[in-house]
């Protein structure tokens, strides 16, 4: 998978060269290009924004910079090569959701427009519907100043559903819980050594090596902290496929 970043502040994008991102890129499973937006101007200021037409507060950024980048990147691929998918993040974009992170890791090239300021000039966001998958996307309810840090979000949840690379960790992937039917509950508690800490043990099951017992006690708990948090979730799940587990543990 190819990964563009078109940003400001490129600094911000470092954490793309650690841990699990950045030892994929070492592997050659993620091919990463990180630029910066400014390379596509022509003052001496490296302006990249302007006051808002109809007034307003803060400032819009221009699209001249952004045209010219993205007709370069995107214009930087193999003739034959598969057209990219630009995702914008926004807050005023569709939610960014598990579903969506497992879509965009089957596509072979992501473009990510991080904008800061009041964002981008639409006629920009405009131009790229006419040309590739464009699509506007909010990690959450709440207003941050700029687009890296969902840029950040997006690639680590996109890029660990890559073949290869989580590595053995996918084989957690085989759970006893059928695709869809629970695999939208929230995580349950995990535990490892020491057995005992500030006079605090593990639950008994977990020591049973009953991997039956472990695995209804693992549904229990992910249930129970689901419908505390997110019972949103619950009515999610396929009632018949509950109903299965149980009678298969
Ligand atoms: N994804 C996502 C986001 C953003 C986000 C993303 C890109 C930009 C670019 C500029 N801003 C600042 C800004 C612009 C307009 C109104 N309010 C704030 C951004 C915010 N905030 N919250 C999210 N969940």
């Amino acid at each position: 998978m190819r990964i563009d970043v078109v940003t400001i502040f490129p600094e911000y994008l470092e954490p793309l060269n650690v841990s699990l991102v950045g030892k994929a890129r070492a592997r050659g499973l993620l091919d990463v290009r990180v630029h910066d937006l400014r390379c596509w101007t022509h003052d001496k200021h490296h302006t990249v924004d302007d006051t808002p037409y109809g007034g307003g507060p803060g400032m819009v950024m221009k699209p001249e910079p952004w045209g010219e980048a993205l007709d370069e990147v995107l214009g930087s691929a193999a003739a034959d090569a598969a057209p990219p998918v630009l995702i914008v993040p926004t807050p005023s974009g569709r939610p960014f959701d598990q579903e969506l992170a497992v879509e965009l890791s089957a596509r072979p090239w992501l473009v990510f427009t991080p904008a800061r300021y009041e964002g981008i000039d639409r006629r920009v966001i405009e131009e790229y519907y006419e040309h590739v998958d464009v699509r506007e996307v909010s990690v959450g309810d709440y207003v941050l100043a700029g687009g890296e840090a969902p840029v950040l979000v997006m690639v680590e949840a996109i890029a660990r559903l890559v073949p290869g690379v989580l590595g053995n960790a996918e084989s957690h992937r085989d759970d006893s819980f059928a695709a869809g039917a629970m695999a939208d509950l929230l995580e349950g508690p995990v535990y490892t050594k020491p057995p005992e800490w500030r006079g605090r043990g593990i639950p008994e099951v977990l020591l049973s090596g009953h991997h039956g017992r472990i695995a209804r006690w693992r549904r229990d708990q992910a249930l129970a902290r689901t419908s505390a948090n997110r019972p949103d979730l619950i009515a999610r799940c396929d009632p018949a496929a509950l109903d299965k587990h149980d009678r298969a543990t």
